[in-house]
């Protein structure tokens, strides 16, 4: 899209500078999203701190899960029960003739919440496969594609398993550990072990995760250890090295008697972001040959087997229903999928206007788009909002835990809704009813591809899963080999059609005032075009490109974006990137810039040690 510079205006220059600036003031973890930040934890001190100044409080609450009315009541079961029913028929690989209801290792309590509250009726392959060797104390791994009924599959078991054991006191000893990586994951997991528990009054969950206050934490746990904890790696070391609760140490008396552990996304737990955390935690509980150890996930790369192998006994029980071991029935068998490359990179942002429209233009529609960065969520996120005929909920981790619940809550109960997201949202989450899946740019890996894409086509539903590619990209497509992600000739076709700014002024006047500077859009195109390069820096050798490339191409994003020059970068994040003296990177000196973010808005340059702005107008001017 063909933008009119204005810098004929003065008040340009002035607004210029801010803007320049407040990119260079932003740190590198606070800029480059989710994936960057990773292998960057803040240290426990940092982390306990700011839990401390928490927002939110969310704990699992006891709530009936019936309504009041007798007559009302019946109709949801039967609601409930018919819908499993038909999707049951809709997909009959998925569910196997082992019915809940006749299952006599299951106490009536357990039978009554999944039969009556939750409406199932039978197994699905994955329960069924590891119920029997679960309930029998045996360590497993367990493989199934996404959306096919996982968390039940170790819940259900856990609680028998809880049951049953004669030294379980309740309320006084914690008996199963779950293990998540996200907080949505841990309080979903929890929200449903407490559907199960629904009828074991004796029995209860609580999670425990970052974002909230850490006393809020210890003064549950202080009135009653729950049976099952649901925890975050993170939070759950830092109770386990500081934490007392009656006098008595978290990581010694409090876990000694714990004597089940699930890893759930054990393939993200064990990857390079988490794998110290989940070890050390591991280390704090009871010896592998003491313990039961589940572990779950949709995706097991044979790289990690050695580190599943090592955490539990030697006679573990290996489930894998992805049948066939092949590699093609790793994803969902109910998801359409297709790919496509967009023209150029000018045209990203009205290539995303037409796909969002084509997705939403039949009724239901519940649509997730997949950013490879926050901030890159952050900038469409804000520039769809304003102008797109649906709204845009917008979910990543450098929102607040409270806008995160919210976000999370807006979409899970919404018939039709758009939710742009990191891969905060890719793994494990159970949105119900998600007609689409679009991913934008490459996801970092295969298995994130696949995680990403199975949050449509759940429980015997059907989808459609759209990757969207730049053409520097299409490499990533070899490595989807098997997948069956065929070109989308409809959508090709249709993104070759030029975009007619005059239909849709509102993008115009979006690119204009990103251009024209100091507001909240130009800041997030900026701090989306440092993620980007970030991002892309970090995916280099994936896609056969050197440094001054990936420069060059994420220049041509912030043009693609509206901003009228490339960002400056601060030299202590140019030399953190390892780009000093790459062509086309524009620093300025700002060792004394503080981090801010693109929500702080451009007041806060203002707000800062009275630093030196710096006018780089004349380095500015992109090849
Ligand atoms: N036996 C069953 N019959 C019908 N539906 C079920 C059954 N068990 C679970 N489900 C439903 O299937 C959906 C997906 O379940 P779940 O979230 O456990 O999937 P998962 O395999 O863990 O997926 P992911 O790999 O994405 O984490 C949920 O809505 C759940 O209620």
């Amino acid at each position: 899209m063909a933008i009119k510079s204005s810098q004929s205006r003065p008040s340009l220059h002035i607004r210029r500078m801010i803007q320049l600036s407040l990119v260079s003031m932003v740190g590198l973890s606070a800029i480059l999203g989710d994936k960057f930040t990773h292998g960057f934890q803040p240290s426990q001190s940092h982390r306990r701190k700011r839990c401390h100044r928490g927002q939110t409080r969310i704990h699992v609450v006891r709530r009936p899960l019936r309504p009041a009315s007798t007559e009302k009541k019946l109709a949801d079961r039967k609601a409930i029960i018919e819908s499993r029913q038909s999707e049951s028929l809709q997909d009959p690989t998925l569910l196997t003739d082992l019915s809940f209801s006749e299952c006599k290792d299951l106490h009536p309590n357990s039978k009554r919440a999944l039969v009556e509250d939750l409406g199932l009726l039978t197994m699905t392959e994955v329960q069924a496969k590891t119920f029997a060797a679960a309930l029998a104390g045996k360590d497993i791994l367990a493989r199934a594609r996404t959306g096919t009924g996982k968390t039940l599959a170790f819940l259900v078991p856990v609680v028998e398993r809880i049951l049953s054991n004669p030294t379980y006191l309740p309320g006084k000893t914690i008996s199963c550990l779950v293990i998540a990586p996200t907080r949505e994951l841990a309080m979903q997991i929890g929200q449903e072990a407490e559907k199960l528990l629904l009828h074991h009054s004796d029995l209860s969950v609580q999670v425990m995760y970052g974002g909230v206050t850490i006393a809020r934490d210890v003064n549950m746990l202080n009135k009653r250890l729950p049976s099952i904890l649901v925890a975050t790696p993170g939070r759950l070391l830092d109770h386990l090295q500081e934490t007392k609760i009656r006098g008595k140490k978290f990581n010694d008396d409090i876990v000694a008697t714990t004597d089940i552990v699930v890893l759930d996304e054990v393939d993200r737990l064990l990857d390079t972001g988490f794998r110290k955390e989940v070890h050390k935690i591991l280390s704090y509980l009871q010896r592998k040959d003491k313990r039961q150890t589940m572990l779950f996930s949709a995706t097991i790369p044979k790289g990690l087997m050695g580190a599943m192998r090592e955490s539990m006994r030697d006679d573990y029980v290996e489930v894998d229903c992805v049948q066939n071991g092949t590699m093609t029935t790793s994803t969902n068998l109910r998801v359409s999928q297709s790919h496509v490359i967009l023209p150029n990179m000018d045209s990203f942002i009205p290539s995303v206007y037409s796909l969002l429209k084509h997705a939403t233009t039949e009724k239901p529609f519940k649509v997730v788009v997949f950013f490879p960065t926050a901030r890159m969520v952050s900038f469409f996120a804000n520039f769809f909002e304003d102008g797109f005929q649906h709204s845009i909920i917008e979910l990543h981790s450098k929102k607040s835990q409270s806008s995160r619940n919210t976000a999370s809550h807006r979409f899970r109960e919404a018939k039709n809704a758009i939710l742009f997201t990191s891969d905060l949202s890719a793994r494990g989450i159970d949105y119900p009813d998600v007609t689409h899946v679009i991913q934008i740019g490459i996801p970092e890996s295969r298995d994130h591809f696949i995680h990403r894409l199975g949050r449509t086509a759940r429980a015997g539903k059907e989808g459609t899963g759209l990757l969207v590619l730049l053409p520097f990209e299409s490499q990533f497509l070899s490595e989807l080999r098997g997948l069956d992600v065929p070109r989308n000739s409809e959508l090709t076709e249709m993104l070759q059609q030029p975009f007619d700014p005059a239909s849709q002024p509102w993008i115009v006047q979006h690119s204009y005032r990103i251009q024209s500077g100091g507001n909240k859009l130009a800041s997030c195109a900026q701090l989306a075009y440092l993620s980007f390069l970030g991002y892309y820096l970090g995916q280099a050798n994936r896609i056969r490109l050197n440094k001054t490339d990936i420069v060059k191409l994420s220049n041509d994003f912030s043009k693609a974006l509206g901003l009228a020059h490339v960002p400056a970068i601060s030299r202590r994040l140019v030399s953190k990137m390892e780009l000093n003296g790459v062509p086309g990177v524009f620093s300025d000196v700002g060792d004394n810039l503080t981090e801010s973010s693109c929500a702080d808005g451009i007041s806060s340059v203002f707000d800062l040690n009275g630093m030196t702005l710096y006018w780089l107008t004349t380095h500015m001017d992109v090849p």
